[in-house]
């Protein structure tokens, strides 16, 4: 594998990255019965801090219950679980991917012969998601012909696995269409999300989030919709169409692999003018400066690993 993720926590125990191994008749392999998070861990000058810990662990049981998984270890014991990771890799900034999947005791279609679930927790070292220059440039995104799947068709709020077939399609088209990544809209035709980040658009001084909707409820659009408004900006939940996108003066994209991410075109057209906005800036800026602990007004969401 081209991830080093040296020591992982695999039910319980802490095995190296070649141990850690499951059958093929994982039914999770064959149905995409698992949950998962994504959480980062940032250098800070008191050390390794995982950016708002229990909001993780609190939507991957979440996660599990909308799937009837039952994950045999309390939130608790997984909180302890992704610190322990952390620490015995020594890793400074990471990205952690706590995993829980239905096991290999069936593959009937029905999960839940195989419950308790089994779990594991790895981590790797892992820079800016769309690596710097997209940031300075703003991604270039294109609008998939992909849509976001209803509410009635898969629960969009919880972090499955087989949600993310309608992902990585969308990120498969956009990628071989020479852009960084996917908008993705609703059946209804209005901006839903990215394809693993929640969009937000300036027009002036004031801050649009896409409403959840058919969204994950996404943890670093909660952060940024905060610190935006400590900013003093005004800051509002609402329902948008692909063209007042096209409209805005600002768009962005935000996710814990993503953080804040400039979006200087979509669908060809430039945003403003074509480069990252300068709120999206700052407020990348301002968010950055509050996970890696150089703003202690956000000190409550850092979970220090030593
Ligand atoms: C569909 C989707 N929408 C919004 C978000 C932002 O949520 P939050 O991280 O709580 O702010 C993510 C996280 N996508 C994770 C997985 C990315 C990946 O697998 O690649 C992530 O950003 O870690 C999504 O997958």
């Amino acid at each position: 594998s081209r991830i080093k993720a040296g020591l992982i926590w695999m039910n319980g125990q802490m095995v190296p990255q070649e141990e850690a191994k499951v059958s093929v008749l994982t039914h999770a392999l064959h149905y995409g019965t698992s949950v998962f998070e994504g959480i980062r861990a940032y250098d800070t000058p008191k050390g390794p801090a995982i950016f708002r810990l229990p909001e993780h662990v609190e939507r991957l049981f979440h996660s599990a219950k909308v799937l009837m998984m039952e994950i045999p270890f309390t939130p608790q014991e997984i909180s302890q679980a992704i610190q322990q990771v952390v620490r015995e890799n020594g890793y400074k900034s990471c990205y952690i991917r706590p995993l829980a999947w239905m096991g290999a005791h069936t593959l009937g279609v029905n999960p839940l012969p195989n419950n308790p679930a089994e779990v594991m927790v790895a981590a790797w070292e892992w820079g800016t998601y769309l690596g710097d220059e997209a940031v300075r440039k703003g991604a270039r995104l294109i609008t998939s012909s992909w849509a976001r799947f209803p509410a009635n068709v898969m629960p969009g709020k919880a972090k499955i696995g087989g949600n993310y077939v309608n992902s990585a399609l969308a990120r498969i088209e956009a990628q071989q269409q020479g852009a960084d990544e996917a908008l993705l809209l609703d059946k209804e035709g209005f901006v839903a999300e990215g394809s693993g980040e929640n969009i937000f658009f300036f027009k002036g001084n004031t801050l649009y989030a896409i409403e959840h909707s058919v969204n994950l409820m996404g943890i670093t659009r909660d952060s940024v919709i905060a610190i935006a408004r400590d900013l003093g900006y005004e800051v509002r939940e609402c329902r948008a169409t692909r063209d007042q996108l096209y409209m805005a003066d600002e768009v962005f994209m935000v996710g814990t692999a993503a953080e804040i991410t400039p979006v200087s075109y979509l669908d060809h057209r430039a945003i403003g003018k074509g480069v990252a906005g300068e709120h999206t800036m700052r407020l990348r800026r301002a968010y950055l400066e509050a996970v890696q602990g150089q703003n202690l007004k956000y000190e409550a969401w850092l979970s220090y690993v030593n």
